[in-house]
């Protein structure tokens, strides 16, 4: 649905060129939620501001359902955009018009009926979860009410695609994960395909079903968010999912847990999806006379399904250990065989 090819943005100041979109290429499907990670500085703004064109591109196209948008002349990129929304960090309402007027803006500008926006807007108030705030200004609302009023306002054109530019970074914690559940109920109940700019894993893992990294205005890594969180393949990556889940990349200290036995074995399990909810070590404990020792482990959902890891010391005699590990690995959790415990 949208075809990101060869993307390049380049600004030229009066002493460096700083190439902010370096040769970007995504491939978006309809009601996909699409996130996009890097650290400050990375593009990411850059990058989604050239998708609707906020911000001319030095190389590349941007196609969305068939249309080449970096070949529109100014007066039919004004009309496509309505089918783009766009969220802010800092919301960018108008502070002189109530929340019924911020939102029926949009609408005004395309020539909507006074009675249609009426009807449009109240149905958006709804879906946002505003009712009874339609008189109030913005500076009557919580950061987590203003980012609805944001979200109604970019749907109030029935957009195909809605754009967030770290859309959560400025609420609180609890606030971002009504945010972001308000958005994943959005993308479901429309099947509006949403591109996600952030600095927070978080975001990615609670509702992104696929993500892409950004480094320097490359992307260094993209794929399902389950494969990235499992097995990040970057130096970028590999930061942001540790950051998120320390635990399960740092196997440090683990040497204070075990027994020292010879006859031991340390290993790191992968769950992913359902193999996350399965009782293995009960099972392995009925069929297998072993002793199992839990060091650490833990365990994170995704829109994807959940993933999760757990080291564990598997004590006994070789051979029964060597037989327990294959049948872990047949019954299709992955093992890892730690040799050096830190
Ligand atoms: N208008 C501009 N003129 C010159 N350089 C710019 C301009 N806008 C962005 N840059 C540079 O492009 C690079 C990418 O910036 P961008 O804002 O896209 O990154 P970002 O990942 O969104 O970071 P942040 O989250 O801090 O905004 C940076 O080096 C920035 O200084």
């Amino acid at each position: 649905m949208i075809s990101i090819k060869g993307l390049s943005k380049v600004f030229k100041t009066k002493h460096q060129e700083v190439k902010a979109v370096d040769d970007v290429s995504i491939n978006i499907d309809k009601g996909e939620i699409f996130g996009v990670i890097g650290y400050s500085g990375a593009g990411k703004s850059t990058f989604i501001r050239l998708i609707n064109r906020l911000e001319e591109p030095t190389n590349g196209d941007v196609t969305i359902n068939q249309t080449n948008i970096t070949s529109l002349n100014i007066g039919k990129l004004r009309k496509e955009r309505q089918k783009i929304g766009m969220i802010f960090q800092h919301f960018n309402l108008l502070w002189s018009r109530t929340v019924f007027e911020n939102i029926a803006f949009p609408l005004e500008i395309a020539g909507v009926s006074k009675s249609e926006r009426k009807e449009k807007v109240s149905e958006l108030i709804e879906l946002v979860g505003l009712k009874g705030r339609e008189n109030s200004y913005p500076s009557q609302l919580s950061g987590g009410q203003k980012q609805r009023v944001g979200i109604a306002r970019a749907l109030a054109n029935d957009p195909d695609v809605l754009l967030c530019d770290e859309a959560t970074s400025a609420l609180d914690p609890e606030t971002t994960d009504d945010i972001l559940d308000l958005l994943v109920s959005i993308n479901k109940k429309l099947n509006l395909t949403i591109i996600m700019i952030t600095h927070e894993m978080h975001v990615i893992q609670k509702i992104c079903h696929r993500v892409a990294v950004m480094d320097q205005g490359k992307v260094v890594e993209q794929g399902d968010v389950l494969d990235v969180f499992v097995k990040p393949q970057s130096k970028t990556a590999k930061r942001f999912v540790q950051q998120l889940s320390p635990l399960e990349h740092n196997q440090e200290g683990l040497h204070r847990f075990v027994t020292n036995d010879s006859n031991s074995e340390v290993v790191k399990l992968h769950f992913i999806g359902n193999d996350a909810k399965r009782a293995l070590i009960s099972d392995v404990l009925r069929k297998y006379v072993v002793d199992i020792n839990i060091l650490q482990g833990s365990i994170s959902p995704t829109q994807e399904g959940a993933y999760g890891t757990l080291y564990v010391e598997i004590s006994g005699d070789q051979k029964v250990i060597t037989e327990t590990i294959n049948y872990i690995q047949s019954s299709g959790v992955e093992v890892e065989v730690i040799q050096d415990v830190d």
